[in-house]
């Protein structure tokens, strides 16, 4: 049955609550700290971490971020219909997507910082990762996307989209996933439509293949960590993160 346009509404309502209740910092809130920086001290104390502990110290903050993700997921009208299998293949390839598109809203393209452990951060202050390919995108995206100024609903239902993907490896039921894609597909233009920003969809969908990319380039640099630290990824990463990422 083609949904209604009440139908529409309430799939958008329903998606926009979820994301409200599943960020952990109101936007006002972030527009407080956003000025909020490390001190040259401070930033010497990351870049002196190891490799190992930057690690650690990172994969504990995103895993954070990413919980919030995972309980997002589980709010989106039709998620918890599908099956288990669907609901875990979705959420391995689309948590770090959502936690990046999401980031682009913790981050200040006036210094081009991002939030991280309280305060907002330059690329340099992750030199200790020793991947600067990665940090260099999460930051050029970040920035791209905040550009865009998107509000708060039309990010809800944009990293709604992101996660619903048939095309994900490993599905059951692709069929499924595409009927309630498809609900989240109109939701989105219904919002954009109704803010008269119809050209967003574009912008948007152009952003899809580099966020693919983006988190290629996460589990690459994974693995590489993994080879060199295998005892630091099983024992100290958080069991989220693992199960997701590695
Ligand atoms: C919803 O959006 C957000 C955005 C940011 C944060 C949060 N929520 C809440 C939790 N959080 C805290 C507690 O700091 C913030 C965070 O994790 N920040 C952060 C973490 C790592 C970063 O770069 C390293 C890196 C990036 C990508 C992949 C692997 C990486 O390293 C191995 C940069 C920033």
């Amino acid at each position: 049955s083609y949904p209604t346009s009440l139908h529409i509404e309430e799939i958008s309502t329903s998606i926009v609550r979820s994301h409200r209740e599943t960020t952990q910092y109101r936007p006002e809130e972030l527009q407080a700290l956003r000025w909020k920086v490390f001190s040259r001290e401070e930033i010497h104390a990351y870049q002196s971490k190891s490799v190992d502990e930057m690690w650690q110290h990172c994969a504990v903050r995103l895993t954070d971020a990413v919980q919030y993700v995972v309980e997002f997921a589980k709010r989106i009208p039709g998620f918890r219909q599908l099956c288990q299998n669907d609901q875990i293949a979705l959420l391995k390839s689309g948590s770090m997507e959502v936690v990046l598109v999401r980031m682009s809203r913790m981050f200040n393209t006036e210094n081009n910082t991002v939030f991280f452990d309280g305060k907002f951060a330059g690329t340099e202050l992750f030199k200790s990762l020793a991947c600067s390919d990665l940090i260099a995108a999460v930051f050029d995206f970040a920035h791209n996307l905040c550009a865009l100024r998107l509000t708060e609903q039309q990010m809800a239902v944009f990293t709604a989209l992101v996660l619903i993907n048939a095309d994900r490896p490993c599905l059951e039921d692709r069929e499924r996933v595409q009927k309630v894609r498809r609900d989240v597909e109109l939701a989105l233009s219904h919002i954009l439509h109704r803010d008269n920003q119809e050209s967003l969809l574009h912008k948007l969908y152009q952003r899809v293949p580099v966020l693919k990319s983006l988190c290629a380039l996460h589990i690459e640099k994974l693995r590489w960590f993994r080879q060199l630290y295998p005892l630091t990824v099983h024992s100290l990463f958080p069991p989220l993160y693992k199960e997701l990422f590695g």
